[in-house]
């Protein structure tokens, strides 16, 4: 069709799909690290963070795992003060966290395949977790810094999609800081804005941490898996069973 250059094309969604492909690829390939804002729309946006608030008013949350229980009895909260719980999206009621689940699926698959013919930065990605969805209670609630995936458990691209309306970082704090390998002692500071993603490699390249917060503060994160790092993972698992399920080993 020929639509007079001055209208605002209305793209439809796998340009746009195509578009942050190409937005996250260069990214990471470059920084490793990769935000996008107003990634669903303020409409979609709020009726994901609606389903969320419903579930955590539904009591639906659990207390995060402990990162090391090396901690003293007494400060075992601060080690972290989010509380979780993990969806595959079609759940009653979660069918607008399902939609976003689906959408940042197609730009990790549509990426992988447009990225060195189905890798994305060395990695073939077929899976994920499950979403989990977090949220960090305002009183002071923090996570120490650390690193998702440490030990080749498989998992190679953390995103993160943030639900915080009006949040203003000086007043509510919350700032999640990566320290990425290799930018010498720069920091990427990035503030958990509502209808925002963010991409960055899950390993050691990316350590990061989230400073306390003072007001509720919601995320959906899902980990996508590289095949054979996870497969490999996987037979690691399965053989430390065995050795610890022969007799004689405690
Ligand atoms: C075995 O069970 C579990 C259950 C939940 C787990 C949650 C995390 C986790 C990791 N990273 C972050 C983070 O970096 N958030 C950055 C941000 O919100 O801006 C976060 O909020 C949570 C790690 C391991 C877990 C293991
Ligand atoms: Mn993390």
């Amino acid at each position: 069709e020929f639509l007079p250059s001055f209208l605002p094309r209305n793209r439809n969604n796998l340009e746009e799909i195509d578009d942050i492909c190409r937005n996250v690829i260069s990214d990471m390939n470059t920084w490793g690290v990769c935000v996008v804002n107003n990634f669903l729309g303020t409409e979609k946006g709020i009726s994901v963070l609606d389903e969320v608030l419903n579930m955590y008013s539904a009591g639906m949350f659990r207390d995060g795992q402990l990162v090391s229980n090396k901690a003293a009895a007494s400060d075992l909260k601060t080690i972290r003060g989010d509380q979780i719980a993990w969806l595959d999206g079609k759940e009653k009621n979660c069918q607008n966290i399902g939609m976003l689940i689906s959408k940042v699926d197609a730009i990790i698959m549509r990426a992988n395949k447009m990225y060195n013919n189905g890798k994305m930065g060395d990695y073939t990605i077929n899976g994920r977790t499950k979403a989990m969805v977090a949220c960090y209670p305002g009183y002071g609630s923090h996570y120490v810094k650390h690193v998702d995936n440490p030990n080749q458990d498989g998992r190679c691209i953390t995103a993160i999609y943030y639900l915080n309306r009006d949040w203003d970082i000086k007043q509510n704090g919350g700032l999640l800081r990566i320290f990425p390998e290799g930018w010498q002692d720069q920091v990427a500071d990035i503030e958990p804005l509502f209808d925002r993603i963010l991409f960055f490699w899950s390993d050691r390249r990316n350590p990061h941490e989230v400073q306390p917060a003072y007001k509720t503060r919601y995320a959906i994160t899902l980990w996508y898996f590289d095949a054979e790092e996870r497969n490999e993972a996987c037979r690691r698992y399965q053989r430390d069973r065995e050795i610890n399920s022969k007799p004689g080993n405690p």
